[in-house]
C-alpha cells in the first residue's frame, strides 16, 4: 500500500529533512509541498539537495492545499500547527514536528511558550516505555524536541532501573541547524565559527519541561532537570552530557546491565562498547542515537552521554519512525542507521 504525504514547511530545515527521508521511503508518495513567505518558489531554489523534487513549486499552507492526503507532516514554527491540524480530519495522519502537542501540562506549556495550550498528542519517542502502543494506529503524532530526544534516550534506562536520584544535570551542545533557517544575528558565521556559546541558561529553555515530563513518567516520581544548551560550530548534531546522583547500591556493573537491558533490540539506539564514547560525527544523517554510560564513583553520579543528528533522529527520522508505527508498517522503513563520515 502507498500513502500520499504532504509536507508543510517544506522550505525549512526540518521539512527538508522529512523530504530527504520520504524520497527513500518505499511506501510514501510525496504530495503537496507548502511554505510561508517562500510559497511560489521552486524547491530546487530552496533545497537544492532534494534533486528529484527540484521542479516542484511550494504552495501556500492552508486547509485547501493540504486536503486530500493520507499523511500531513507539519514542520512549521511553534504555535502554528494547531490551527492547521484542526482543519485536517481524524482520518488524516498528522505528524507535528513542532512543539504544539508535546506537553501534557497546560501550565508548563503556557509558562514556556506564552500562549494557550492546544492539547496533547501521542509522543513520538518509540523507545520510551509504552510509547509504541500509544502510537500504533494513532492519527496524531507529536514529534519530540531534539534536545529532549537526546536526553531522554541517555537517561531513561537509569530511571527505569531506579539507579539514580530524580535530580538531573544536562549540558548539551547542538549544531546551528537546530535553530532553523530563519536569519538570526547569533547564527552569523562570524559569531558561530570557532566558538561554543551557552544560551537559555537557568532553567528557561522550553525543552526543560519536556525532559521533566519524560523522565518523571519513567521514574514514577517528580524529576528536576537543570538544562544548559550550548551552540557548537557544526551544522548538525547534538551531544548531550547528562548526570544524576547514583542511588545507594548502584555499581558500574548494575548500571551497565540496566542500559544493556533497556536498549536491547532497539533498532535506532546503540549502547556503545565499554570505553567507547559517542560522537556527533558518527550519526550525521543517520537515525541512530549512540549512548554510553559510566558510574563516577568518586562523585557518586551516573554519567550518560548521547549523540544524535538533531534533524534526523532529533526530528524527521523520529517523525518517520513514529509514522511507520502508526501505519502498522515495519518501524525502520525508509530509515538508515548508517551515518555520513568523515
Ligand atoms: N531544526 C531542528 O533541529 C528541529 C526543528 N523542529 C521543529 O520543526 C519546526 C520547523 O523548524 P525548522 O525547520 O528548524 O524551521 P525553519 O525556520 O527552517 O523552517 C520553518 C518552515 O515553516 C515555514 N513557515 C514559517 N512561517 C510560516 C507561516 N506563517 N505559514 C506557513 N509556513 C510558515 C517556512 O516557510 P518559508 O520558508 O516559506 O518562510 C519554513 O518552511 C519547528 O516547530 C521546530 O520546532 C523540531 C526538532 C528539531
Ligand atoms: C541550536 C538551537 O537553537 N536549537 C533549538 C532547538 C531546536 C528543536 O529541536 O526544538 P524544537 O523542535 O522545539 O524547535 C533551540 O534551542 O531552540
Amino acid at each position: 500500500m502507498t500513502w500520499q504525504a504532504a509536507v508543510a514547511g517544506a522550505s525549512g530545515y526540518a521539512g527538508g529533512e522529512v523530504l530527504r527521508l520520504l524520497l527513500g521511503h518505499p511506501e510514501i508518495e510525496i504530495g503537496a509541498l507548502t511554505g510561508g513567505g517562500n510559497a511560489g518558489r521552486s524547491l530546487g531554489e530552496l533545497q537544492p539537495h532534494l534533486v528529484p523534487l527540484a521542479d516542484r513549486v511550494l504552495r501556500d499552507t492552508s486547509a485547501r492545499t493540504l486536503a486530500g492526503h493520507d499523511v500531513v507532516f507539519l514542520a512549521l514554527p511553534h504555535g502554528q500547527s494547531a490551527a492547521v491540524a484542526e482543519a485536517l480530519g481524524p482520518d488524516v495522519v498528522v505528524v507535528d514536528c513542532g512543539a504544539d502537542f508535546r506537553l501534557r501540562d497546560p501550565g508548563a506549556w503556557e509558562a514556556f511558550y506564552g500562549s494557550p495550550h492546544a492539547g496533547t498528542w501521542p509522543y513520538g519517542l518509540p523507545e520510551l516505555p509504552g510509547a509504541r502502543a500509544a502510537l500504533k494506529g494513532s492519527s496524531r503524532i507529536a514529534v519530540p524536541g531534539c534536545y529532549p530526544t537526546a536526553v531522554t534516550l541517555a537517561l531513561f534506562p537509569a530511571f527505569a532501573a531506579g539507579l539514580v536520584e530524580p535530580d538531573v544535570v544536562v549540558v548539551a551542545a547542538s549544531g546551528t541547524s537546530g535553530a532553523g533557517r530563519a536569519p538570526k544575528p547569533h547564527l552569523l558565521g562570524s559569531e558561530v565559527m570557532g566558538a561554543m556559546s551557552p544560551y537559555g541558561v537557568g532553567g528557561v529553555h522550553r525543552h526543560t519541561p519536556e525532559m521533566v515530563q519524560n523522565l518523571t513518567e519513567v521514574a514514577g516520581e517528580p524529576v528536576t532537570v537543570s538544562f544548559t544548551p550550548t551552540l557548537a560550530p557544526m551544522t548538525r548534531g547534538i551531544l548531550a552530557t547528562c548526570s544524576a546522583p547514583a542511588r545507594p547500591g548502584a555499581t558500574a556493573r548494575s548500571v551497565r546491565d540496566a542500559y544493556a537491558q533497556a536498549l536491547e533490540g532497539e533498532p535506532f539506539v546503540r549502547l556503545l562498547p565499554e570505553g567507547q564514547w559517542p560522537s556527533t560525527a558518527a550519526v550525521h544523517g543517520s537515525n541512530t542515537a549512540l549512548v554510553q554510560v559510566a558510574l563516577d564513583g568518586a562523585a557518586g553520579r551516573v554519567v550518560a552521554i548521547s549523540a544524535i543528528d538533531n534533524l534526523t533522529k532529533g526530528t524527521a527520522g523520529g517523525a518517520v519512525q513514529s509514522l511507520n508505527i502508526a501505519l502498522g508498517i515495519p518501524e525502520g522503513t525508509g530509515l538508515s542507521t548508517i551515518g555520513v563520515a568523515p
